[in-house]
């Protein structure tokens, strides 16, 4: 029996119906872009640990290596590209954004081939002191921490009691508006980056990238994200387009999964509609 039947039965009619029709569309290229944490990978307290569920891993691995000539597969994440390149292990040909868009790269058989992000030195000067304020913020508040990025710091409150984070959480918002920065608000993370980027922006970038790569003027994006972050790319889908909404919590996608191994089964459907034809 193929992976497609195996999986079928736990994915909404709805959502197998809207699957077929996106993969249907001979006319346009696919562009299946999935975010990494929480989406791929259940979210864990170290995020070194993160890996994807052996289900995702499988139906990455086998859509990348199936994928037809008009399909392209993307991760969009905001961990720092190599990170991302690291723990997403993408098929070759992948493209990868990471820092919610200031990093963008692809995957080939050498490895990650990525596009050198380079910050000014008044970019330079204000991460510098986003460093500091964050590791001010979590100075004494136990189980909260900073992870540094090439363009942006985060405040990580995952392992952070209520007070704690609170309190954390007001000094990096405090920071940022000292800093001129926008603070993005995702699950136990607050992120703040000195250049301005968006999984929408990104999103929308690499639909034209993909256009010319498979010299089409119309590409079809299928967008699976977790987080308020993937949102933005969620609003800047089309009509034709299918964005899928993993977990809880307020969304603009039309269709959602519960988790990873669901988005596994989405991915084994898309591969067979397209082997299929
Ligand atoms: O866009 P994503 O691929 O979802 O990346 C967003 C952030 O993911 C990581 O943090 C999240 O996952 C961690 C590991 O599961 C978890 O501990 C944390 O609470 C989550 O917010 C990553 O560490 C961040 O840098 C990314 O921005």
């Amino acid at each position: 029996m193929s992976d497609r039947h195996d999986h079928d039965h736990d994915l909404a009619e709805t959502l197998l119906g809207a699957l077929d029709r996106f993969a249907a569309d001979d006319g346009a290229a696919l562009l299946v872009a999935l975010d990494f944490d929480g989406t791929l990978a259940p979210l864990v307290d170290d995020p070194t640990a993160s890996r994807m569920t052996p289900a995702a891993r499988d139906a990455v691995d086998a859509l990348g290596a199936t994928a037809a000539e008009r399909v392209r597969l993307a991760f969009v994440s905001g961990r720092d590209l190599e990170d991302l390149a690291l723990r997403a292990a993408p098929p070759v040909g992948s493209y990868l954004v990471g820092s919610h868009g200031a990093q963008t790269g692809h995957a080939t058989s050498d490895g990650l081939e990525a596009v050198p992000l380079e910050l000014t030195a008044e970019e330079h000067e204000t991460l510098t002191a986003l460093r500091a304020a964050l590791d001010e913020a979590v100075s004494g508040r136990e189980g909260a921490w900073v992870q540094h990025k090439p363009s942006a710091a985060v405040l990580h409150t995952r392992l952070a009691g209520t007070e704690d984070t609170e309190a954390a959480v007001e000094a990096a918002d405090a920071a940022a508006a000292r800093l001129g920065l926008e603070a993005m608000h995702g699950k136990d993370v607050v992120e703040i980056a000195v250049l301005h980027t968006s999984k929408g922006e990104a999103l929308e970038r690499l639909r034209d990238v993909v256009g010319h790569d498979v010299g089409t003027g119309r590409v079809r994006v299928l967008y699976a994200g977790d987080d308020t972050t993937d949102e933005k790319a969620f609003a800047v889908l089309e009509a034709g387009d299918l964005a899928l909404k993993v977990g809880d919590g307020d969304t603009l996608a039309p269709h959602r999964v519960a988790g990873a191994d669901d988005v596994a089964a989405v991915l084994d459907r898309l591969r067979a509609s397209f082997g299929a034809r």
